[in-house]
């Protein structure tokens, strides 16, 4: 059971996220996402509530957990890091994107240069944390992180907004605490963690928007590691997953791995090292979707969660919710019982 502590953390936590997505729909996710940007004050007080909630309630409950049933989503992320770089994942992804492209006649030459040698000592992984809050990643060796926040809850993690990043192909100088980034290099990074990033934003564009960047961020053959939060059995939503499946193909981004935990969709997507041929999967899958009669959106509306569905009603007091069971059961479900997220 959640104590009075955890729930008013959560509580407030809830209340930033709601009030942004109220606010994108009366004003635009533009102009909405502008303001929120500008509240420094509600940004900290986010800030210091995450970090207070994920370090001294969900670790201590993960540390209490005599069975270790829990998987967090920190201890998640790592082991598919590892897994993928220091043991056999890099090689067979590769495989199966050689034999992607032979399945649709593309010029192989163009991956044959990024086939993984086995025999080669890998030094740190170039990790960026997105929506880094605490820089929960820091602790772990073989990991060199570049964590950034519109909010830094702690010293290491730099200011950045990520939705209005650039990403450039110019070498950037060395990154300094407490510095802003406006400006990322391509290429540069061999994974990017989006955990319990995507649905803090308030529309399906700007988690787009953000997986694009990701995408241009990632060297051929990194990882986008994307963890969202969801308590309902695997099938519930995998309608959703399925969508974006779709809108991360579309920016050169293919699943690899896909674990739903009670209360979490786990994901990897691997960066293609052939410039085409994740669209040529994506064309080939919506063609045989849609002889089964279905069709899909355009690819940056493919990226919906079921709170931008969410219908709220507005009283006198605004962010008043009428009927907050979705909400509940996703957000609360997220910020007030998990033992180990
Ligand atoms: C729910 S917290 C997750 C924190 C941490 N990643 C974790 O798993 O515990 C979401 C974080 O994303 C940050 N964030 C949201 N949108 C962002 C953006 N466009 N650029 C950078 N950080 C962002 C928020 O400030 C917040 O700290």
């Amino acid at each position: 059971m959640a104590s009075d502590g955890h729930q008013a953390l959560a509580s407030s936590i809830k209340n930033v996220h709601q009030t942004l997505r109220l606010e994108a729909r009366k004003v635009g996710e533009e102009k909405a996402w502008f303001d929120h940007c500008q509240r420094g004050e509600v940004l900290q007080t986010y800030a210091q509530a995450m970090k207070q909630l994920a370090t001294e309630h969900w670790d201590r409950n993960a540390d209490d957990d005599q069975n270790k049933k829990a998987v967090s989503r920190i201890s998640w992320i790592v082991k598919q890091c590892e897994d993928y770089y220091y043991s056999d994942g890099m090689n067979e992804s590769f495989s199966k994107e050689l034999a992607l492209c032979l399945r649709f006649k593309l010029d192989t030459n163009e991956i044959l240069d990024h086939k993984p040698d086995k025999h080669i000592l890998r030094p740190k992984l170039r990790v960026l944390d997105v929506g880094s809050c605490y820089n929960p990643f820091k602790k772990f060796p073989r990991f060199d992180v570049v964590a950034v926040d519109i909010a830094p809850a702690s010293e290491d993690v730099l200011h950045c907004d990520f939705l209005n990043l650039e990403v450039t192909d110019q070498r950037s100088a060395k990154l300094h605490s407490n510095e802003r980034i406006h400006q990322l290099c391509a290429a540069s990074f061999n994974v990017v963690i989006f955990s319990l990033l995507l649905e803090y934003l308030p529309s399906s564009k700007q988690r787009y928007v953000c997986c694009s960047k990701a995408s241009q961020l990632l060297a051929p053959g990194g990882i986008l590691c994307i963890v969202t939060p969801d308590s309902k059995h695997a099938t519930a939503n995998s309608g959703i997953m399925k969508k974006w499946k779709y809108a991360l193909a579309n920016v050169g981004l293919l699943r690899i791995q896909y674990d739903k935990l009670p209360h979490l969709h786990c994901m990897v997507f691997r960066k293609c090292v052939h410039s085409t041929v994740s669209k040529q999967w994506l064309t080939s899958s919506l063609a045989s979707e849609s002889r089964k009669g279905k069709f899909f959106d355009a690819p940056e509306q493919l990226m919906a969660i079921p709170q931008d569905y969410h219908l709220y009603q507005e009283h006198e007091k605004e962010c008043v919710i009428d009927d907050t069971r979705d909400d509940d059961e996703t957000v609360a479900s997220i910020f007030a019982d998990l033992p180990a997220l």
